[in-house]
């Protein structure tokens, strides 16, 4: 029987059906409101929405033979092993049937990158960056109330690290590549949201 995880494609190497997807990363801290806007995006452009935890969350859920082993580093803030993500994403593209996508939190340090330039192939064309102050985000992460095992005050600060320490990192390579497209994030909902359409509706 299958895994949860398997590649659809079986040549682990190559997902050839998707070189010609159109790939945006959404990138930011922790409670940026990356899957806010995500949500957003999805009802006014024709983008299928992937989260890489929610994605994560789903196969600790499936019963996987991973379970355990994601549950807990999520538990700590830590990135899980990019053989599972890209994996999952594939996985989550490949079934979709759509051939333009957000992945919101992905990449989060540099093998996420790296795997996922080797297995999928596939170069971003552009990479959304939520920026919004610390302060803020733990604010925004305590009122969430969705019952995340990670939205605690001693796991936040754990991500908050990791944001700063790995993801931070690979926001500066698409800086340098220019494809970052920075939106200020420290603002309403409905504020954030347009200065993204503005942006979806000129790149796309
Ligand atoms: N611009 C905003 N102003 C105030 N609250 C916001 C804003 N955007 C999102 N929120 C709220 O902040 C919380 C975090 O938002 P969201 O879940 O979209 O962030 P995220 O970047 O996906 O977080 P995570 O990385 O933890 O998954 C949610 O409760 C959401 O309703
Ligand atoms: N590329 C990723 C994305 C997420 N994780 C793990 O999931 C946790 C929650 O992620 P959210 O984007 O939903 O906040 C994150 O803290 C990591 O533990 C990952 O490993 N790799
Ligand atoms: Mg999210």
């Amino acid at each position: 029987m299958e895994t949860p995880i398997d590649a659809p494609n079986k040549d682990e190497h190559e997902c050839p059906r998707w070189k010609k997807s159109t790939v945006v990363f959404v990138l930011g801290g922790p409670g940026s409101g990356k899957g806010t806007q995500c949500a957003n995006v999805v009802k006014h452009f024709s983008y299928t929405h992937f989260s890489a935890g929610d994605l994560l969350r789903a196969e600790i859920k499936s019963g996987s033979e991973f379970g355990a082993m994601i549950q807990s580093m999520i538990a700590e803030g830590r990135i899980v092993p990019s053989e599972i993500t890209v994996k999952l994403l594939c996985k989550a593209m490949e079934e979709s049937g759509n051939d333009k996508f957000l992945i919101d939190g992905f990449p989060r340090n540099e093998e996420n990158r790296n795997v996922f330039e080797n297995v999928a192939r596939i170069e971003p064309a552009f990479v959304l960056f939520f920026d919004c102050p610390e302060e803020e985000l733990e604010r925004r992460i305590m009122s969430r109330n969705q019952g995340r095992e990670d939205d605690n005050i001693e796991t936040i600060k754990k991500r908050f690290k990791v944001f700063v320490e790995s993801t931070l990192p690979i926001i500066s390579y698409y800086e340098s590549k220019g494809k970052l497209r920075k939106i200020n994030a420290a603002k309403s909902s409905e504020e954030v949201f347009e200065a993204v359409r503005v942006l979806f509706a000129s790149e796309t």
